[in-house]
């Protein structure tokens, strides 16, 4: 028996996934039915019984013959992916919850869909994402979700993915990233003067839009040379980080519905307008992004844009076919995307527990005081990298508020894999080919790895600092998150920025110190998820977390 995995590694291996994705599979099938005039009232008598028995038989196979039968899980997740579709489609990004309890009834290991599996438990992180001496492929359907096939987080051959990591990693070393310092200063100042300037005119400070402008302004400067400058904007460019949003929360139905890219794709501006308002705002940035790849393509001075991202790109050895503008507009979507959205909400929920764990904060703020003696100038990531307590709220942060939040799926090509359950002693085989996942969020709230999973202590990470084997909020192995170092000098110079100067307000109206209060922000409606849409929602309607700022 072979699995579902295996089946797409052989058969697929001369049909491309982009032709398929490209809907011209379909097409060509489509043709030669109507060449063969197969329209006949037979023919479709044929299917239509044939479609049902075709389907019964299929789903018989997957629940008793396929070689992942063995694994525990739902009986209707193994039968159909329109278990998933419910609760991710239908509900919403809701699955993610669904799996978690999934994981409480059936074990460590579970069988999510036809073809995927879940992994729960630290022991099997290694194994899922391995280094670089074992090959990993991404899922072969990860890429629809955002309609980026061609980015390096889609790329499914771990070869392909060497090649096109092995082209800008050099930009994401930490040696690199420091020399950033000024950029990230700029934009430090910039929220600092915008937080000043509210305590003046009583601007209540929506957060998330405040800190996705910042790291759009630091992210955009670093890949092409011109930052969104969206800190300037007086209302943050709100209408594209919406945009964003609307495009963020399509993922399962873009995924779920192989056509629904390619057909908003082709489609002309005007249907996706109306059809997708947010698709359609963020195809003009896409154009935007690809205008900007081809200004230092075609500039005439050779060191235009010399120390960006995509300069760096364009001047690697990647052959001809990776430097095209339709793959660089993929990977610049998911530069700036993966740049922006991510630390940007670390930072807003780093804020909201701050303020709703007044302990927490007054530790931290002792520690700042203490080795930033001038209040007035914003810190270096030098002053604060090796601060114990800041550090642990940071893990605290990346632990129980994951900005990636749908699962990391990895495909090991040729090796099977075996999971051993160490609470029942069992092994269960993973055929090569299967998608093998964890999800941050499911991980990190659980029990058995983290106590008291859903609380706020950064102490935890002091006590037992190698609690970071089981943190994944930046996924392991080759291919983990490549900004990791932007985001923690962001996540550690803005966190202390803020905190070195703004205190809890406490109502006396006695303090000295400029201060921040929270504003009509509840956990549950603006914080904790509510969603997985790639990156963690709030509550529909939720304003998210917001501040009154007095000076
Ligand atoms: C707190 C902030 C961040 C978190 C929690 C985070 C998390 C992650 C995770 C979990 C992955 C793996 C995704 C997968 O396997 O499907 C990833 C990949 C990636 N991230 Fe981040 N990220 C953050 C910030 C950033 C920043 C600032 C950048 C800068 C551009 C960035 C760029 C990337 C890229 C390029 C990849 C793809 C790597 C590859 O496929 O080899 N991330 N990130």
């Amino acid at each position: 028996m072979i699995s579902y995995g295996q089946f797409l590694e052989k058969s697929l291996e001369n049909f491309t996934y982009a032709t398929i994705l490209d809907g011209t599979g379909i097409l060509r099938g489509f043709e030669q039915w109507k060449e063969k005039d197969l329209t006949s009232a037979v023919t479709l008598s044929i299917v239509a019984v044939g479609w049902p028995v075709f389907c019964i038989c299929g789903a018989i196979y997957r629940l008793y013959f396929d070689p992942l039968a063995k694994i525990p899980g739902p009986k209707l997740a193994a039968m159909t992916t329109w278990y998933e579709a419910y609760y991710d489609v239908w509900l919403g990004g809701k699955y993610i919850f669904k799996i978690a309890e999934l994981h409480k009834e059936y074990g460590p290991l579970i069988r999510i869909n036809p073809h995927e599996i879940h992994c729960n438990d630290p022991n099997f992180i290694d194994d899922i994402f391995p280094g670089a001496t074992k090959k990993t492929n991404k899922y072969r359907f990860t890429g629809r979700r955002t309609m980026t096939k061609n980015s390096m987080v889609a790329t499914i051959q771990h070869d392909v993915h060497r090649q096109r990591r092995g082209a800008v990693a050099n930009f994401f070393s930490s040696a690199r990233i420091r020399k950033l310092e000024p950029i990230i200063t700029i934009s430090l100042e910039k929220i600092l003067g915008r937080m000043e300037s509210a305590s003046k005119t009583g601007e209540v400070m929506s957060l998330n839009y405040v800190f996705k402008a910042a790291t759009s302004d630091i992210i955009t400067k670093y890949a092409f040379g011109n930052s969104t400058n969206f800190l300037d904007y007086p209302d943050y460019n709100m209408p594209f980080m919406k945009a964003v949003d609307s495009v963020f929360k399509m993922n399962h139905a873009l995924m779920h519905f192989p056509w629904l890219g390619p057909l908003l794709e082709a489609s002309p501006r005007w249907f996706c307008r109306i059809l997708a308002p947010g698709l359609f705002d963020l195809m003009k940035m896409q154009e935007v992004w690809k205008a900007q790849v081809e200004d230092i393509r075609n500039s005439p001075d050779p060191d235009a844009g010399k120390d960006t991202i995509f300069y760096g790109i364009l001047h690697s050895n990647l052959p001809p076919e990776e430097k095209t503008t339709a793959r660089l507009g993929h990977e610049a979507q998911l530069t700036v995307l993966a740049g922006q959205d991510t630390t940007g909400t670390t930072l807003s929920f780093a804020v909201f527990e701050l303020l709703a764990n007044p302990a927490s904060l007054k530790k931290l703020r002792a520690e700042l005081v203490a080795a930033i003696h001038e209040p007035k100038v914003v810190p270096t990531y030098s002053q604060v990298e090796a601060l114990p307590y800041l550090g642990a709220v940071v893990q605290e942060i990346l632990r129980l508020h994951p900005s990636v939040v749908s699962r990391l799926p990895r495909v090991s090509p040729y090796e099977d894999v075996v999971y051993k359950n160490s609470q029942t002693g069992e092994d269960y085989n993973i055929p090569a080919g299967t998608s093998m996942n964890m999800t941050t969020w499911v991980l990190h709230t659980n029990p058995e790895v983290f106590q008291d999973p859903f609380e706020f202590i950064p102490e935890r990470w002091i006590e037992n600092p190698r609690l970071d084997k089981s943190l994944i909020a930046f996924a392991k192995g080759t291919r983990n998150c490549l900004g990791m170092n932007l985001a923690r000098q962001e996540l550690f110079t803005i966190i202390a920025g803020i905190f070195r100067k703004y205190d809890l307000y406490d109502g006396t109206g006695t303090q000295t110190c400029p201060t921040l209060e929270l504003y009509d922000t509840e956990r549950a409606r603006d914080v904790d998820m509510n969603s997985d849409m790639i990156i963690p929602y709030p509550a529909e309607g939720s304003h998210g977390v917001r501040v009154v700022v007095r000076h």
